[in-house]
């Protein structure tokens, strides 16, 4: 697929590698007070290695403040390693993605009606353009005119064509895109250089990325962390002075490295970036980190049925009469509510009665005022020169409208539309004037494979809402078939928004999905919004993540991302700081044995030496970080399973982990340090 990538290749790392050192700018380096703070010593220390005894006695000599320098900068340039290397593999995202944006010429309709060619970068908000077969969509806009089979494969990846039409929720396109077959008239929808390609390559490559509200947090618990622990160490100097043992000042600097959360300072922002990759390789365009996070925590997932749980191409398939009508007589008005319908509903009923034989005569429907359909009215059709008023709607929407003008409602009505709505399609009533004529039959299909995935859902706590404009039957039957939770019938925009403010007021966390212009509103409201990338612009902008694939099952991988991330940043942060007290044994028994013997009782490690001590929990502190970055890449095993056990068992692990590695990890490479004689 066009944004997936194949892993971590040689060039990534090469790139990482240069890139860490490029990150010891101390202005960059700053946003990271963690790692600040080591570069700080990493300077201090490399002032003693050139001048030992400029802070005025020096008991250490040489060799030992150039071995604290050396191990104090591998740390920051491990720690900047981490996070370039995460930041390559959306790079490499996004140069895949470069390629795909050639510029290409348009045809750009003039105020005569000609076309004449134009490079795609000219073109404006507002320019209608004509793309013919073999060309490739200079823009994003959506349909105005025309049907045709499009190859997105440059955006999904997926080499399937797909249809894209004037009218329905199926009507955008993307810049960069080709059409295989027909032609279309396009109205552009972006200036030049905020299209979706544009914005998918910034993302991918992380150029818009932002710390998100958790990162902050935890970031500024770290800082807190770090002055605590530098005050700590600032206490040492008159005990150490009073228990007259000699503590140099790169000592003290070692000291506050290895206590200071340097082993999640150095992988926080890798472990953000790459949660962030991962939903890209499923090909979920996240437009934050935020909205991952957010993903993580979701309670209930509300969905639109039209397009999103179904197939959405809803296709007149019968035309039932009611009464005594003839089928002609139906068939004849369902054609007529239908000969300026350009939605794909409206378009699938002329070409029904095409194929049933109806013959009519477009000029007889000219000068007829057009009554298109709203989400709101739930009804379309044609109020013709003459008077005579010509609908098409659902079902209760029709009755409304024939009872108000004085007519009867045929007693078989009811009981036609509820055999449709039985077998899940939609029943569209059709009236002329006062008289109802019968029901057209809209025939849609589920998607494959939702109900395992909303058991899925369900088994990690998560309620599904299916929420639609379609009538309460069919809802049922389509809710049941897919196997959600709950459904809302009849629902209009406003009625999709308040769903979710119900849901957001008792403190649930809410993520939507949906397709259609009228999904926008409600999209913009969730917490998460996922929109299909089959669908509208209009739902696409306002939603906070796009599924290339359309598959609205695939928040279910984004929730499982968004959770792991959070699990992971716990994970390493609970292990980070197990860690540093671990090393506070290890070393401080070291440093005072000669002095208090008593100490010898919490000195478990028995290391070579106070030096060798001090060095080696600097070079565990160091190497940690490298050892770390695949679990901060990959992310912690994360199965679908309860909250709280989940927490207490990551607590076990990485808690009891966190305390034991660097007993085990120093003592080894003490026994190294000092059997070769390093210090
Ligand atoms: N072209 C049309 N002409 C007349 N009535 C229509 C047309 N298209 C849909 N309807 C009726 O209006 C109802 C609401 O349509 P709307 O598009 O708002 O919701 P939906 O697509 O059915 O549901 P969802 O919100 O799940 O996508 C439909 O269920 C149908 O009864
Ligand atoms: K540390
Ligand atoms: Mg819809």
């Amino acid at each position: 697929m066009a944004i997936q990538n194949k892993g971590i290749s040689k060039d990534i790392i090469f790139q990482a590698v240069i890139d860490s050192f490029k990150k010891l700018n101390p202005l960059v380096l700053i946003k990271n007070p963690v790692m600040f703070v080591v570069e700080v010593g990493t300077l201090i220390t490399l002032i003693l290695s050139i001048k030992p005894d400029i802070f005025g006695f020096s008991t250490v000599g040489r060799g030992y403040n150039v071995a604290v320098f050396f191990i104090l900068l591998i740390t920051v340039l491990f720690a900047n390693f981490a996070e370039a290397l995460a930041e390559g593999r959306g790079k490499a995202q996004a140069d895949t993605l470069r390629k795909t944006k050639s510029e290409t010429m348009a045809k750009v309709r003039q105020k005569d009606g000609s076309y004449k060619e134009a490079p795609s970068t000219s073109l404006r908000k507002g320019d209608i353009v004509r793309v013919d077969t073999g060309e490739i969509i200079p823009s994003d806009g959506e349909i105005i005119e025309g049907l045709a089979s499009i190859d997105e494969s440059a955006i999904t990846g997926e080499s399937a064509p797909v249809i894209k039409e004037a009218g329905g929720d199926f009507s955008s396109v993307t810049g960069g895109t080709r059409v295989v077959s027909d032609y279309i008239i396009v109205k552009i929808l972006t200036d030049p250089g905020e299209s979706f390609l544009d914005r998918m390559i910034s993302l991918v490559e992380g150029a818009s990325r932002q710390k998100t509200p958790n990162e902050i947090a935890l970031t500024t618990l770290l800082a807190v962390l770090t002055l605590i622990f530098l005050f700590v160490i600032m206490t040492l100097v008159p005990i150490a002075d009073y228990l007259k043992v000699n503590l140099d000042v790169a000592t003290l600097i070692a000291l506050l490295v290895c206590l200071i959360p340097t082993t999640i300072g150095g992988l926080l922002s890798a472990i953000g970036i790459a949660g962030m990759n991962r939903v890209t390789q499923f090909n979920v365009l996240a437009m934050s980190g935020k909205a991952v996070e957010a993903a993580g925590d979701i309670d209930t997932m509300i969905l639109d049925k039209t397009g999103t749980i179904t197939f959405g191409n809803r296709m007149a398939s019968e035309f039932l009469p009611v009464s005594n009508v003839s089928e002609q007589e139906v068939t004849l008005s369902s054609l007529k509510a239908s000969v300026k319908d350009e939605t794909p509903e409206g378009r699938s009923v002329v070409e029904l009665a095409r194929k049933l034989g109806v013959n009519w005569d477009e000029k007889e429907y000219d000068g007829a005022e057009i009554i298109e359909f709203t989400a709101e009215t739930r009804m379309s059709g044609l109020t013709l020169n003459d008077g005579t008023e010509i609908r098409k709607g659902a079902v209760d929407a029709i009755k409304k409208y024939v009872t108000v003008k004085g007519g009867t409602i045929p007693a078989d009505l009811d009981e036609k539309a509820t055999v449709i709505a039985k077998a899940g399609g939609t029943p569209l009533a059709v009236a002329i004037n006062n008289k109802v004529y019968g029901v057209i039959y809209l025939k849609d299909t589920v998607k494959p494979g939702l109900k395992e995935r909303f058991a899925e859902l369900r088994a990690m706590g998560i309620k599904t809402i299916m929420c639609t404009g379609d009538n309460p039957l069919t809802a049922a039957t389509i809710a049941k078939e897919a196997g959600v939770d709950e459904f809302i019938a009849e629902a209009k925009p406003e009625d999709k928004i308040a769903a979710i403010k119900g849901e957001q007021q008792e403190g649930k966390l809410v993520a939507m999905t949906g397709d259609g212009t009228n999904d926008a509103p409600a999209l913009a409201q969730a917490d998460v919004g996922l929109a299909m990338n089959s669908g509208t612009m209009a739902a696409k902008e306002a939603a906070n993540m796009i599924d290339l694939d359309s598959d609205p099952t695939k928040l279910l991988s984004v929730i499982a991302i968004g959770k792991q991330l959070l699990i992971t940043r716990g994970a390493l942060t609970t292990f980070s700081i197990s860690n540093d007290i671990a090393k506070y044994f290890a070393i401080i028994p070291a440093l005072f044995i000669a002095v208090i013997p008593q100490l010898q009782s919490l000195n478990v490690m028995g290391l070579a030496s106070p030096k060798s001590a001090i060095l080696s929990a600097l070079i565990f502190n160091a190497i940690i970080i490298p050892l770390l970055i695949p679990i901060a890449m990959k992310g912690a095993k994360y199965k679908a399973m309860d909250a709280n056990k989940l927490l207490s068992r990551n607590l076990l692990i990485y808690g009891l982990g966190g305390v034991v590695v660097p007993f085990i990890g120093i003592k080894i490479i003490d026994m190294i340090v000092s059997a070769l004689h390093l210090v």
